[in-house]
């Protein structure tokens, strides 16, 4: 096997990773078609042995290496520390994926990797793999998805805000954070303030407020405003809004991918890509700006808490 590929030409593609449901085979299928209408041959490869009966066609699935039941059943371990068992096996194979992968030369590449959020924030193997692809010239990114209703409750969302900080500086690849499934974000909730609040991750001190205005959380005040601070010191952390039914949603992602990764298909790619989102011109489609996102998928409300904040 070959540690490194130097002479290899340079292949791009995406990791997608993100906490149980958060939509990341959904997305990988949705990109797949999506890429594909402009022209771009995509392989997805599946890292994700529990995964069965994906949507997309897949190029490369791990489960013909080894598969969580299988590891659950012949190991007599549970699900976690069955995937974390896989994940090391993947690690110890790396000539199997490396053989798999080559037969997909020139294709971009879409990674669905498992759910387990300790893979991403502190456990080495699907990073060291990573680290593998970027040998073999991978130029990869992380598209790390959350499931978008989180932004309903404050709490919640300083935790995403941590480990989507834990998991860039673990993953160590370029790094495009989405909040996913907007179609139904305050289907468990209102928001307390404007989408771009969220997505741009702003002055976090509202969201501590808001939350010391519940009697639970008022006696964690301190140390939910030391966690906001640490995320704010670093301001690493945004997010891209999506909805995978969306071709203007699906363009703005994949846009910050590309630029992620360096990625460019040139002059005919940007054609097809404009064909494509003319024909949504006037149609369902109108996704510029996070306004327009809020606009969309966000009830109006009489006054949002940021607003009344900015009354004061
Ligand atoms: N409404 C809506 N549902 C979505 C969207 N994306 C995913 N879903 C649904 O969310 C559920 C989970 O999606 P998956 O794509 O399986 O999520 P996953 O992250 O691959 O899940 P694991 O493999 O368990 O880690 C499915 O029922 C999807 O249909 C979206 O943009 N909008």
């Amino acid at each position: 096997m070959s540690e490194s590929s130097k002479g290899s030409p340079l292949a791009f593609g995406q990791v997608v990773i993100g906490p149980p449901g958060s939509g990341k085979t959904t997305y990988c299928h949705g990109m797949q078609e999506f890429m594909g209408r402009i022209g771009r041959k995509v392989a997805v490869v599946n890292l994700d042995p529990a995964n069965e009966g994906m949507p997309y066609s897949c190029a490369v699935d791990i489960s013909e290496l080894i598969t969580l039941s299988d590891v659950m059943e012949n190991l007599k371990l549970g699900p976690n520390g069955g995937l974390i068992y896989c994940m090391e096996y993947l690690e110890a194979n790396f000539d199997w994926l490396q053989e798999k992968l080559a037969a997909f030369r020139g294709h971009y590449y879409l990674f669905d990797c498992p759910g387990q959020v300790e893979l991403y924030t502190h456990h080495d193997a699907l990073k060291n793999v990573f680290a593998q692809l970027a040998k073999w010239n991978f130029r990869l990114a992380a598209v790390h998805l959350v499931d978008s209703h989180y932004c309903t409750d404050p709490g919640k969302f300083i935790s995403v805000l941590c480990t989507s900080l834990s998991t860039m500086l673990h993953v160590e690849l370029p790094h495009v954070n989405v909040l996913s499934k907007m179609d139904l974000i305050e289907q468990y909730g209102k928001l307390a303030f404007n989408l771009d609040y969220y997505t741009e991750v702003l002055d976090l001190s509202y969201l501590v407020d808001h939350l010391a205005s519940d009697p639970f959380f008022r006696n964690y005040r301190r140390l939910n405003a030391k966690l906001v601070e640490v995320i704010e010191d670093y301001s690493l952390v945004s997010f891209v809004p999506l909805n995978v039914q969306d071709k203007d949603s699906m363009r703005q992602v994949m846009q910050a991918v590309d630029k992620a990764n360096g990625c460019s298909f040139g002059d005919q790619e940007h054609r097809s890509l404009e064909a494509l989102m003319s024909a949504a011109v006037g149609a369902d489609f109108h996704f510029t700006s996070t306004l327009a996102v809020q606009e969309k998928y966000v009830q109006s409300q009489d006054k949002t808490v940021e607003e009344e904040v900015m009354d004061m």
